[in-house]
C-alpha cells in the first residue's frame, strides 16, 4: 500500500504540477478522501519517503478538526436523545399517550430523561393527561445529522460558533491534525523504483553507476545498535559477591574440580558413610572411572579411625568403616569438599608438612588474629578463604531447582573464634549484599556443631526466605586434618542463583542458567548492584 501512495502522489503532481491540499486526494485502499488525520498520516510516511530521494518537497499545515466523543457517536448511529423520545412516542391520532415510567422502560431513563427537555423545547412533543404523544408528524434531528458531519469532514459548516456549543456538550472534541502541499522536487520522475543503497563491484565493472540514483545519505538516523558482549546475570552477581570478599580480606580458594572422592566431599567433613545424602538419588557417581586415587595415607588412617570408633574427644560412629564407599567417585555436591581439601592443606604445617599453596592463601588473607600471636610454635596460620563454583545434585529439576548451581563458600580460621564471630561475620556480609534483615535458626549438619540456617526478609515476597546455612566445623573433621584444638573454623554456604533471580526479576531458573536462556536477556541485563 505505501507503494501504491508513493505512485498516487506521483502521478498527482506529473497531472498537475502540485498537490494544492493533500486533502483532497483518494487513498487507495479508502473510499473516503485522504481528508481524516489517519489518512494524513499515511500520506506522512509516503511523502517522507519520496522527499529523502528529493522526488517531491513538501510544506505541513496545521489544522483544527474534530472528532466525535463516545456520546457523539451514539448519536450519529442511534440519533439524538430528544429524537429517540419522539420516535417512541405514539402520534395523536395513534394513542394511548405513553407515560413518562413507559417511556423511560422503552429506551432508558438516561435518554429519557435527557431527551424529554429538548423535545419539548423543540416543540415536538406534549403532555396529554398523564403521558406523553408526538405533536409534529415528523422531525428534523439535526444533532445526529451534526455528528454525522463532523464524522465525515472533522467540521461543520455552520461554523465555529455550531462547534463549540456541540463541545460544550461534551459530544465532540478538537483534535489537532495536518495537511500538506506538495511540489516537484529536484529528482522527481514518476517511477518509484528503489534507489540504490550500495556501490557495488557489478556496477563499477558495468559502469551502471554512472546512471543509478543513489539513497542520499541521512545523517539523522540514528545507526544501528551495536552488537557488542553483555555480562550474563549470573556472572555479574558473581562479581559483586567476590568483590565484597576481597574487601572483607578473603582470599580466593581454588575449586577446579568438578569431580571429587566421596572421601573429600563426605568423609573428611565427618558425614557418616550411611548418610542419605549419599545415596545415588541426591549425588551423581562416575561410572568410569568410578574409583579415586588414595587420599594421603596417614590423614586417611585417623579420618577411617574417628569413623568407625571416634577420638579426639568423640565416641564416633560406631559403624564399619568402606574403603569402597570412601573412594568412590562422584560430583560434588557442595564446594565444601573443595574447601576441606583446602583445610588439610592449611595444616599443613601443623603436622609439620609445608603446602606452598596454603601458605600463599594465608598470607593473602588478611585477618583478625583473636588468640595467641604468630610463631607459637604449632605451625598454624590464619586464613579466611572462600570460592564460588558449581555443585551437582541429583535433583527433580523445576522452576527453581536445577541439577546443578553455584555455590558461594567460605570458611574462616583462626583460634577461639566462637560462635558470635560467625553471626557478626553475617550480618556484615548480608549487609554488603543488601540484605540487612536477617536471622539465624539452629540447623544440623554432620560436619558443624553449632549449625545455623540464615534467612533474609524479601520485602518484594514479603516472607522470610532461605539464603544460607552455616556452623563451626567440628574437632572431628579439624584434628584429624592436624589443626590444634584452640583453632576453630567456621563456614557457610550460599546459593548463588536465588539472590540473582530475585535481583532481576527472575521467576523461572531456566531463564537463568541453561540452553533457554535468551540472548537479548543477557546482553540487556543492567549492571545493577543489590
Ligand atoms: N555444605 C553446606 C554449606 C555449609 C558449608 C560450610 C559450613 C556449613 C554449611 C551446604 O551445602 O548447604
Amino acid at each position: 500500500m505505501a507503494e501504491a501512495i508513493q505512485q498516487l502522489i506521483l502521478d498527482t503532481l506529473h497531472q498537475h504540477g502540485t498537490i494544492k491540499d493533500t486533502r483532497t486526494l483518494t487513498l487507495p485502499g479508502y473510499n473516503e478522501p485522504a481528508a481524516t488525520h489517519d489518512g494524513q498520516i499515511i500520506l506522512l510516511g509516503a511523502l517522507n519517503s519520496l522527499s529523502s530521494r528529493d522526488m517531491v518537497t513538501y510544506t505541513t499545515h496545521e489544522t483544527m478538526s474534530h472528532v466525535l466523543t463516545s456520546e457523539g457517536s451514539s448519536i450519529a448511529m442511534n440519533g439524538s436523545h430528544e429524537a429517540r423520545v419522539w420516535s417512541a412516542l405514539p402520534s395523536k391520532e395513534q394513542r394511548p399517550p405513553l407515560t413518562p415510567k413507559e417511556l423511560e422502560r422503552k429506551i432508558g431513563s438516561e435518554v429519557a430523561k435527557i431527551g424529554q427537555g429538548r423535545a419539548f423545547k423543540n416543540k415536538w412533543i406534549v403532555k396529554e393527561g398523564d403521558g406523553l404523544v408526538r405533536l409534529t408528524e415528523s422531525i428534523d434531528d439535526t444533532t445526529q445529522k451534526d455528528m454525522r458531519e463532523v464524522d465525515s469532514t472533522g467540521t461543520l459548516k455552520a461554523g465555529e460558533k455550531a462547534l463549540a456549543e456541540l463541545r460544550k456538550r461534551k459530544l465532540i472534541v478538537p483534535k489537532k491534525g495536518q495537511w500538506f502541499t506538495v511540489h516537484k522536487g529536484s529528482n522527481f520522475s514518476t517511477s518509484t523504483a528503489k534507489p540504490e543503497t550500495d556501490l557495488t563491484v557489478d556496477m563499477l565493472t558495468s559502469g551502471a553507476w554512472k546512471t543509478a540514483s543513489f539513497k542520499k545519505y541521512n545523517f539523522d538516523a540514528e545507526g544501528m545498535p551495536t552488537n557488542g558482549g553483555g555480562f550474563h546475570p549470573l556472572l555479574k552477581v558473581r562479581e559483586e559477591v567476590r568483590n565484597i570478599f576481597l574487601e572483607m580480606g578473603f582470599a580466593e580458594m581454588p575449586t577446579s574440580s568438578f569431580v571429587e572422592s566421596g572421601f573429600w566431599c563426605f568423609d573428611s567433613l565427618f558425614v557418616p558413610q550411611q548418610h542419605p545424602a549419599r545415596e545415588v538419588q541426591d549425588t551423581f557417581y562416575l561410572s568410569d572411572p568410578s574409583t579415586s586415587l588414595p587420599p594421603p595415607a596417614d590423614y586417611y588412617a585417623r579420618v577411617s579411625k574417628v569413623h568407625e570408633h571416634g577420638g579426639f574427644g568423640s565416641s564416633g560412629y560406631r559403624a564399619p568403616w568402606s574403603d569402597a564407599e570412601s573412594r568412590k567417585l562422584l560430583l560434588r555436591t557442595h564446594t565444601t569438599a573443595s574447601s576441606a581439601a583446602m583445610l588439610y592443606k592449611l595444616a599443613a604445617r601443623c603436622r609439620g608438612e609445608d603446602d606452598l599453596e596454603a601458605d600463599a592463601l594465608a598470607a593473602h588473607s588478611g585477618t583478625t588474629r583473636k588468640g595467641k600471636e604468630s610463631g607459637d610454635g604449632d605451625g598454624f596460620r590464619p586464613a579466611k578463604l572462600f570460592s564460588i563454583d558449581r555443585v551437582f545434585r541429583n535433583e527433580t529439576m523445576d522452576a527453581t531447582h536445577l541439577a546443578e548451581f553455584h555455590q558461594v563458600e567460605g570458611v574462616v580460621a583462626d583460634r577461639d573464634l566462637t560462635l558470635a564471630d560467625l553471626i557478626g561475620f553475617m550480618r556484615v556480609f548480608f549487609k554488603k549484599m543488601g540484605l540487612e534483615n536477617i536471622r539465624f535458626k539452629p540447623a544440623y549438619n554432620p560436619y558443624t556443631e553449632p549449625s545455623l540456617e540464615i534467612f533474609a526478609f524479601h520485602p518484594q515476597l514479603r516472607k522470610w526466605v532461605e539464603v544460607g546455612n552455616s556452623g563451626m566445623f567440628r574437632p572431628e573433621m579439624l584434628e584429624p586434618m592436624g589443626f590444634p584444638k584452640d583453632v576453630h573454623v567456621h563456614g557457610w554456604g550460599i546459593g548463588l542463583e536465588r539472590p540473582t533471580m530475585i535481583r532481576y526479576g527472575i521467576s523461572n531458573i531456566r531463564t537463568l542458567v541453561g540452553h533457554k536462556v535468551p540472548i537479548e536477556n543477557v546482553e540487556k541485563s543492567p549492571a545493577v548492584r543489590f
